[in-house]
């Protein structure tokens, strides 16, 4: 269990274009297809990688608002102000999709995504309006997941470039063509951070995700490409192996206590908010990879999409070392935990 040295001082935005209703179906046992599933209770979370992160953030008594698209009577609407999380709505006439977890009994998470509905350009214009106007101010904005279906891909290049005024700091997660297009999309639309997993980075290095996970060496290389695009610190999530963070200070590399892993949904973007709220509280590289790795090992020991409050966040437990091979480094004054594989 851990405490931060100090609180997190400072706002976070999250922006979450495509949200989800997150439902959790867990399975009595091993998944087998073409046959009949008895299934204990299912439960519903509202989600969406940007409404995770301002959940984890809000958990931990952080300043965060969430952004998204949705109808003032759409289900997630009602949830999140029932999780008290600080939301800024552009209404829409689309129900928020459901994305689907097949939860197996030795910690398997299948993820089972709809791809959500179309955005119309005035909707998107209103979204980067809000973004633009709580971005004022604030410490982070953070553009995570996936973008509605008929998205331009390069959407999140134009909202890093639109932010900049603002002064806040940039982080974003997503993948596939969204990603690939904020990388190409030239110096003025780079993020300060960016939280790949395995998976995201081979693909963007045209390495094997299997090579990335098994030798530093390998993804130190891939993460390099990404500083070469101008990106200052990346923080690559690497499951159950870990995390590694790396920027102009140095790079460090954390591996994860052991957990009995229950859902991997949202570790990734618990990783985030731990990273983030580390940084808040003014924390050294070092302290935020421990906080991520910390973050997403509590999620990835919860059910569904929960989130972990900061007494289920245990710090010390992860071990952070300087450069790939150096010296494990103790925790200082602050502390948190790390994930399974970060399911999408
Ligand atoms: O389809 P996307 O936007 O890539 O991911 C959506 C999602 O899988 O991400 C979160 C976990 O990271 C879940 O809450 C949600 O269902």
């Amino acid at each position: 269990m851990s405490t931060q040295a100090a609180p997190p001082s400072g706002r976070v935005v999250t922006l979450t274009a495509n949200p989800s209703l997150d439902r959790t179906l867990t399975l009595p046992g091993p998944l087998e297809r073409g046959g009949v599933v008895r299934l204990a209770p299912s439960a519903t979370e509202p989600g969406g990688k940007g409404v995770n992160v301002a959940r984890a953030i809000a958990a931990a008594g952080g300043d965060v608002v969430t952004v998204l698209p949705a109808a003032d009577d759409d289900p997630i609407v009602a949830a999140l102000h029932r999780l008290g999380l600080p939301l800024a709505t552009v209404p829409v006439t689309t129900p928020v999709r459901t994305n689907y977890t097949l939860a197996e009994p030795d910690g398997t998470t299948t993820k089972l995504n709809e791809p959500g509905a179309a955005l119309d350009p005035d909707t998107r214009t209103a979204l980067a309006a809000v973004l633009h106007r709580y971005a004022q101010g604030a410490r982070w904005v953070v553009l995570s997941g996936s973008l509605p279906p008929g998205t331009p891909v390069d959407w999140y290049a134009d909202l890093v470039r639109a932010l900049r005024d603002t002064g806040a700091r940039i982080a974003v997660d997503t993948s596939e063509a969204p990603l690939l297009a904020l990388l190409t999309a030239g110096p003025d639309a780079v993020p300060d951070l960016l939280k790949p997993n395995a998976e995201e980075l081979a693909q963007l290095a045209g390495v094997p995700e299997a090579e990335l996970v098994a030798d530093r060496d390998a993804a130190l290389a891939a993460v390099g490409t990404l500083h070469e695009r101008g990106v200052a610190e990346v923080l690559l999530t690497l499951g159950a192996e870990g995390a590694l963070l790396s920027s102009a200070e140095g790079v460090w590399s954390a591996a994860p206590p052991p957990i009995a892993v229950r859902s991997t949904v949202g570790a990734g973007d618990c990783s985030l908010a731990g990273h983030l709220l580390a940084h808040l509280a003014g924390a050294p590289p070092a302290e935020r990879l421990r906080f991520a790795v910390a973050y997403g090992a509590a999620s990835a020991s919860l059910p569904g999409s929960a989130v972990p409050t900061p007494a289920q966040v245990d710090g010390p437990a992860v071990r952070v070392t300087a450069g790939l091979s150096g010296s494990t480094t103790p925790p200082s004054t602050a502390p948190v935990p790390a994930a399974g594989r970060d399911v999408r």
